[in-house]
């Protein structure tokens, strides 16, 4: 079997479906994407092409290393979602061509079920008691918001408090009946993240996402030494090398690899087991679509650590279409007491729509994450 040809399709709201076709008529689906650099990721997947076409698409491992290492530069997040993208969709034909879910080719099952998470409150946490008590009633009982607003590098107490608040608010709701995860999204400095993580502390979020840019990862273990709230962090890191640091260095608890972003299935397993050895959990990234959410799941079912799982249904970034409008086989993504079962139909287990997505891709949007600005006019991190 050979690769003959990669068709990506932009499509709303802001994903990206790469098609894999071989010249024994097995196709593979992928999901390349970075959010908002779409365009970017589609030149890569393009130019990586020349690594696979004519090349045997069951030496997934040969072409993952040709794909990152035959480029002088590497890793990143455009070059690390594009080897991505491409993975899933060499996983998706390999499982077709033998018949198997991906899970099977990665040693079985080692759960019957995941645990999922929903976002809610958007961008500013707003009405987040009205989103949790709509996704309880779809059996959810575990969440996650963003932790603030914009926050400045040094800013009031105002501004803590009025983070606090909307947590307050949800343990006087729901009181621990629920769970939820604080999304600080990058948004909190340093000097800022100490202050607000002791604020939160007598709330027991189930965890606190971000605490600080990645970029800022050496004060994971500061923050980590002050709080006993678990620290997560992983969707802006896009390799084992991007993780081994902070694995090393300590201060997370939940490491959140992006399917998506951090090379793909390959990569993300040997992510996860290096978590494992560090006795820290996995949580897979995934606010994106169908096929991201389905790699994920693939991973999840053969890792002890994984802890929970993202999805994007009902999000705020989901504007022109929803997390299965893409797919034919949507009961295969119910959601079971706030849970998903193991995919069931050979390799990634999604059977996309793919008259809907050539006709959809004519039409996508470029999406771009909103520019926030402090009163000052300085720009803010959103
Ligand atoms: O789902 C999350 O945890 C996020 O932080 C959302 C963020 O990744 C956006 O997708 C960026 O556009
Ligand atoms: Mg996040």
């Amino acid at each position: 079997m050979k690769v003959t040809r990669l068709t990506t399709y932009r499509l709303a709201p802001r994903w990206m479906f790469l098609k894999i076709d071989t010249d024994e008529g097995v196709s593979g689906w992928g999901e390349p994407v970075i959010e908002g650099r779409a365009r970017s990721v589609e030149a890569a997947v393009h130019e990586l092409s020349d690594c696979l076409v004519g090349q045997d698409p069951s030496r997934i491992n040969d072409l993952w290393q040709t794909m990152y290492r035959s480029g002088f530069y590497r890793g990143g997040p455009i070059l690390m979602s594009a080897i991505a993208g491409i993975d899933q969709a060499l996983w998706d034909i390999k499982g077709k061509v033998l018949g198997v879910p991906v899970y099977q080719l990665l040693g079985g099952l080692v759960r019957d079920r995941m645990r999922m998470y929903s976002w809610v409150g958007g961008d500013r946490p707003a009405e987040v008691v009205a989103g949790i008590r709509k996704l309880q009633e779809a059996g959810f009982d575990t969440f996650k918001l963003n932790g603030c607003e914009k926050m400045g590098l040094v800013d009031s107490s105002r501004t803590v408090d009025a983070a606090v608040k909307v947590v307050a608010e949800i343990r006087e709701t729901f009181g621990h009946s629920i769970e939820f995860g604080l999304d600080f999204h990058g948004r909190v400095a340093a000097p800022m993240a100490a202050v607000l993580i002791k604020e939160l502390e007598p709330f027991r979020p189930l965890f606190i996402e971000e605490p600080v840019l990645a970029e800022q990862a050496e004060h994971y273990p500061r923050l980590a030494a002050r709080t006993s709230i678990p620290l997560a962090a992983g969707e802006r890191m896009f390799s084992r090398f991007d993780f081994k640091r902070v694995f090393a260095a300590g201060g997370i608890s939940i490491a959140q690899p992006d399917l998506s972003h951090a090379g793909g299935i390959t990569e993300c397993h040997k992510i996860a087991s290096m978590a494992e050895a560090y006795d820290i959990g996995l949580a897979p990234h995934c606010p994106l679509g169908p096929l991201a959410l389905a790699a994920s799941l693939h991973v999840d079912f053969v890792s002890r650590n994984a802890v929970l799982q993202e999805q994007s249904m009902g999000i705020h970034y989901n504007e022109g279409a929803e997390l299965l409008d893409y797919v034919l086989n949507k009961d295969d993504f119910a959601f079971h007491d706030g849970h998903m079962l193991p995919p069931t139909k050979p390799g990634l287990g999604v059977i996309v729509n793919e008259e809907l997505v050539i006709e959809r891709s004519k039409s996508a949007p470029d999406w771009r994450n909103p520019v926030w600005r402090h009163e000052d006019g300085a720009i803010a991190e959103w």
